[in-house]
């Protein structure tokens, strides 16, 4: 029986999934509650030797369909190497990036047939869904910015044109109006405090934590 909760981070690179995943872990621990932190593509030795081959940026040659599959193949082995063990335990799984990244980046944005990649993603995941999923909304220039700010190589993703990732922006909020029970979309513009905040009160309300201002 799997007790844990899997929640998601979702949107465009730079918007701060990373930075919000770790305060929210600590916040998570400080109220006693068990937590597993995973990112995609990795978060398990397997993926990441393949994260390694999707970002390389000298690989222009991959294929869509390769695309996919190794996106899935990261998400397969992660589901059943980290999440499956970990929402059995009764964790908090919080996982930047899941299934909805796959149906931006590799479906909406290229436009690739969505219902290929539903399928291929149905298969790696067995039909796992997260229970919440937080959009960090961020625009392009933005995103360019913080990426250039932080002054690493950019990646084969990152170096897909602007019409892509104009694409990926709307993509994601496609996703989130599709769907806002599950969804909840945050402006990353906003301060890093500001933002995790936001995410902070949702999720404590969403799990039912009880908290004192003290332990704040
Ligand atoms: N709210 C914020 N305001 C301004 N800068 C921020 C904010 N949140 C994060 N940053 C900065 O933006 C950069 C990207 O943050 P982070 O790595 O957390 O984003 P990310 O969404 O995980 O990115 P990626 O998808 O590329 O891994 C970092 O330099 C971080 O310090
Ligand atoms: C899971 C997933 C990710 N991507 C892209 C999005 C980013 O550009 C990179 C790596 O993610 P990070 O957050 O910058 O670490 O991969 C994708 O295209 N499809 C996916 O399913």
């Amino acid at each position: 029986m799997l007790n844990g909760w899997l929640i998601t981070f979702e949107g465009p690179e730079g918007g701060g999934k990373s930075t919000q995943v770790q305060r929210l872990a600590a916040y998570l621990r400080s109220m006693n509650l068990p937590c597993t932190l995973l990112r995609e593509p990795g978060g398990t030795p397997i993926g990441d030797r393949i994260r390694q081959i999707l970002l390389d940026p000298t690989l222009r040659e991959m294929t869509q369909r390769t695309e996919i599959l190794l996106y899935a193949a990261s998400r397969a082995q992660l589901v059943e190497e980290r999440i499956l063990p970990a929402l059995k335990r009764g964790d908090v799984v919080l996982c930047d990036r899941f299934v909805d990244s796959s149906l931006v980046y590799q479906g909406y944005a290229p436009e690739w047939d969505l219902d290929e990649v539903k399928a291929i993603n149905r298969i790696a995941t067995g039909g796992l869904r997260p229970h919440r999923t937080y959009l960090l909304d961020l625009p392009v220039d933005e995103s360019e910015r913080r990426l250039k700010k932080r002054g690493k190589l950019a990646d084969r993703i990152e170096q897909k044109g602007q019409g892509y990732h104009e694409r990926v922006r709307e993509g994601f909020l496609r996703l989130a109006a599709a769907d806002p029970q599950r969804y909840v979309v945050v402006d990353a513009t906003d301060s890093e405090d500001r933002v995790f905040e936001r995410i902070r009160a949702d999720l404590a309300a969403f799990l039912g934590i009880e908290e004192k201002e003290v332990d704040r």
